[in-house]
């Protein structure tokens, strides 16, 4: 019996020592693995939990989205960032990550993922945030508030967790670090981006639908005012007027102006207007938003465009003739006015276009829509921001839309002067002087060519190329190009004296 006994009790011994051992092999093996972390995240959960039965915790919550869901909030954003640098630098006993591209080539930043739950510890207090979403829900929201869209997206939220008697000191101290830590790192990993209304599939790098109506990719334009060809005098002042700009911040206020600035730039097509975008934005080291117009489908989808913008941006529309046809809604509006209806045309904040002026299947974005984008009310939300429209005609821009005002400075991008073409002749081939310079200058007077031409006849088509055989090159085409303006002139010449329309010549 006792023999027994000694023996059951060593063989349950053995077994609880193998068992011990497979344990612990089990748990080194899975070191770094899923088993351990698993046992202490649910640990620290549980910690947490415990740690609430005699003191209960209190709980702040950060949606992604406030103001009726109109823009991203900046509080989530920055928690958002505090708790990259976090995660990045301890891992925060996160399982799992999400990772973003970084400004360094190889580096990604990690971030939470969702339901992932992260201690932080701020002067003796521990504190606890956890990231989640929640499904889409169908609400009720007006479409003009972006309802459709947010009806089909996740909500995001960071919710922070602490204790009752750390009240006073998170919400007085250790929330305003959070958010100043989490400028700082944004200022730090900023990188540049050129978005577009042009989106994707619309879901976002973490596979969620993403609720913005930009997408983006980062902006590396190697153009600057240092390679951009045009006269001396009238690109320092349009590098003066950007300075100016970028400083104005007391002065906006004190006038009473919303801080924003609007750019007219018109000329022939390869005149430099892309370029001068590219250059101004790595001058004022902003953003550039790229609006493509005719994918913008209503006048209200176009404000949430705008309201989706940065402050420190550029906003362009290219070729703001071809991307609407935005004579006809002031036509209307003066037929209306004319017929003695009421209509508040460009005044209506907001307005949808009436039924008669949506093109079938097109964009619905009407004039009245586009004043309003540029200096309604809402243009004054946020501050600092460029719009910059281009054109290549620009006689064909209703007048309201280009008042000073409205596009405050005109910039006209014309054909190749000598100045630019020196500054050309520096960057493409290094060269100061030549004895073909001569003949160029007096050429540029009577050829219309556009500095894109120029460039091209200035770059070396094979290794045998050098300056000489360039120059060359441009001095023949600017002969040819001199022969056409000639040539034109003449027959409009003809034309005058036959009485003909002289409209019917110009392109
Ligand atoms: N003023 C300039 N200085 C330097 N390069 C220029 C200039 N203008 C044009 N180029 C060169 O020509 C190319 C075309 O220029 P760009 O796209 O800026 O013309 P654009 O005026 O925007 O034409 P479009 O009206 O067709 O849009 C650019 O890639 C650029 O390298
Ligand atoms: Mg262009």
């Amino acid at each position: 019996m006792e023999a027994s006994g000694w023996s059951t009790s060593l063989s349950s011994g053995i077994v609880l020592s193998l068992v011990a051992v497979v344990w612990t092999m089990l748990w080194n093996n899975l070191q770094g693995l899923q088993l351990q972390q698993f046992v202490s995240r649910h640990l620290s959960r549980h910690a947490r939990r415990l740690a609430a039965i005699v003191d209960p915790y209190l709980t702040v919550t950060i949606a992604e989205y406030d103001g009726g869901r109109m823009k991203r909030s900046d509080a989530y954003k920055e928690v958002q960032a505090y708790l990259q640098r976090a995660t990045c630098a301890t891992g925060g006993g996160v399982r799992h990550l999400k990772a973003e591209t970084a400004k360094d080539v190889d580096a990604l930043v990690l971030s939470m993922g969702d339901n992932e739950e992260v201690a932080d510890a701020f002067r003796g207090a521990t504190v606890w945030w956890l990231a989640y979403s929640t499904p889409p829900r169908e609400d009720n929201a007006p479409s003009y508030w972006g309802g459709g869209r947010a009806a089909r997206a996740d909500r995001r939220f960071y919710r922070l967790f602490f204790l009752e008697r750390h009240r006073d000191l998170v919400l007085g101290e250790y929330l305003p670090h959070v958010r100043r830590e989490g400028r700082a790192v944004m200022v730090k990993n900023r990188q540049r981006k050129l978005f577009t209304n042009l989106s994707g599939d619309g879901y976002d790098a973490d596979g969620m639908w993403s609720e913005s109506v930009w997408s983006h990719v980062v902006f590396e334009h190697p153009k600057t005012f240092a390679t951009l060809a045009m006269d001396p005098a009238k690109k320092k002042e349009v590098i003066d007027d950007l300075d100016a700009f970028r400083k104005g911040k007391d002065y906006y206020a004190r006038v009473g102006k919303a801080w924003k600035r609007g750019y007219l730039l018109y000329g022939p097509p390869g005149t430099g207007k892309s370029t001068m975008i590219a250059a101004m934005a790595n001058h004022l080291d902003y953003d550039v938003y790229d609006i493509e117009l005719t994918s913008v489908r209503t006048n209200t989808d176009l404000r949430k465009l705008f309201i989706e913008t940065t402050s420190k941006s550029i906003i362009v529309i290219e070729d703001i003739d071809c991307s609407l046809d935005l004579t006809r809604a002031r036509k209307k509006k003066k037929k209306a006015n004319d017929d003695g209806q009421k209509n508040d045309g460009d005044k209506k904040d907001g307005a949808e276009p009436p039924d008669e002026e949506k093109d079938a299947g097109g964009s619905k974005v009407t004039l009245s829509g586009v004043l309003n984008f540029i200096d309604g009310l809402w243009s004054a939300c946020g501050g600092e921001r460029i719009i910059v429209f281009t054109t290549n005609h620009v006689e064909k821009l209703d007048p309201a839309l280009i008042r000073r005002g409205r596009m405050d400075k005109h910039i006209e991008m014309s054909y190749c002067c000598f100045e630019a073409f020196k500054l050309l002749a520096k960057v493409y081939l290094d060269v100061e002087s030549h004895h073909l310079f001569d003949a160029v200058e007096s050429l540029l007077r009577e050829a219309n060519m556009t500095p894109a031409d120029v460039a091209e006849n200035l770059t070396p088509k094979s290794v045998d190329d050098d300056a000489d055989s360039c120059l060359a090159e441009l001095v023949k085409e600017l002969e040819k190009a001199k022969k056409k303006v000639l040539a034109k002139k003449e027959g409009k010449g003809k034309d005058v004296a036959d009485g003909a329309d002289d409209d019917d010549d110009d392109e």
